[in-house]
């Protein structure tokens, strides 16, 4: 075995949602802080990127963490979340599954019932608590940075579709948000195609037609990501919704989505439909669930904000290492639109 590139994977999934956890063999990556970090990745390392969640080793619903030492003095450890098409400031479900190896594997100690860690994000800081039994990490909630909304109720042309009306809401990944009821999608997992072959085009044209720009961090990126939201309703005084993400390039979240629980709070909030110290049981389209509360409120420059927490459970499915033999044509992996939908 020669292998030019050998990479520790510790395979995770949150909710149903993968989550590939890199604990070694990526070196050293210059950078302050981990948004630093993910530029330089991004930047000249892109390669790591695409050998893992790219084919023949990555499939389109693979996600991928690389653990890294933080410099802030707040933090356990940071990472950096490579995704199909970015690298997002910040996710839910690879949250989850980073705070689940960092303790299963024991590279960080757990305490139980309870283990508090600070994780740097690329967003910045995110506290994250632990439920842990016999060994176990049976809950991870964690506090999201804060979640906003950019536009509501806005008009986009959609080629194909007509006019739909969305809101543009940022929760650590920027999503445009549609009523499932305006679209006439019950939300069903036999919709999933369709749901993201709409989702797709919708995404496409409220990121042409609809500027967005984070007043602390322009370099966040802007519209990727689409949630189709179900009707909220009150069970026995509990708030209850499902979604349905698309991630691109065009593939259902198998998990109801970190990050957009979050915005689905900015916007529930900034209706009126949700107050301070509220938890949402959000579904995703397979009907599991995070559970979304609503620490507080807060202000990101020009846009009234709120601090999301979001709590779901992660769980390893396999250790190995990933190599990278030297006269292997696709040291770039690659896509094919069959199941990729458009190439990456
Ligand atoms: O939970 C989340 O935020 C995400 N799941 C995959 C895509 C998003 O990053």
């Amino acid at each position: 075995m020669r292998f030019n590139k050998v990479l520790n994977v510790v395979d995770c999934h949150a909710e149903g949602e993968s989550g590939q956890v890199i604990t070694g063999g990526v070196g050293y990556i210059p950078g302050e802080t981990m948004f630093d970090k993910r530029v330089y990745l991004e930047t000249h390392k892109d390669d790591i990127r695409k050998m893992l969640l790219f084919e023949p080793r990555g499939a389109p619903w693979h996600n991928a963490n690389i653990i890294l030492p933080s410099n802030h003095p707040e933090a356990d450890m940071g990472y950096v979340i490579l995704e199909s098409t970015e690298y997002p400031a910040m996710s839910g479900s690879n949250t989850m599954c980073v705070a689940t190896v960092l303790l299963e594997t024991g590279i960080l100690p757990m305490s139980e019932p309870l283990t508090h860690l600070v994780l740097e994000s690329p967003a910045g800081l995110i506290r994250v608590r632990c439920e842990c039994k016999n060994g176990k990490v049976t809950q991870v909630r964690f506090i999201n940075q804060p979640a906003f909304v950019y536009h509501r109720d806005k008009p986009v042309e959609v080629a194909g579709i007509g006019t739909v009306r969305v809101d543009i809401v940022y929760g650590g990944m920027t999503f445009v948000m549609v009523e499932a009821k305006d679209l006439g999608f019950a939300i069903d997992p036999s919709e999933a195609r369709e749901i993201c072959e709409t989702g797709e085009k919708i995404k496409r044209a409220a990121a042409e037609q609809l500027a967005v720009k984070h007043p602390i961090n322009p370099d966040i990126p802007g519209i990727t990501n689409y949630s189709l939201t179900g009707p909220l309703r009150r069970e026995g005084g509990q708030l209850i919704s499902k979604n349905a993400v698309v991630v691109s390039p065009g593939r259902c979240d198998r998990s109801p989505c970190g990050t957009g629980t979050s915005a689905r709070l900015a916007l529930l909030h900034a209706r009126g439909e949700m107050q301070v110290g509220e938890t949402l049981i959000h579904e995703s389209i397979i009907s599991n669930r995070f559970y979304g509360t609503i620490e507080q409120v807060s202000q990101v420059g020009p846009y009234p904000a709120v601090i999301p927490a979001v709590a779901g459970q992660a769980w390893i499915t396999g250790l190995y290492q990933m190599g990278m033999e030297p006269t292997d044509p696709y040291q770039q992996g690659f896509t094919l639109t069959d199941v990729w939908q458009r190439s990456c």
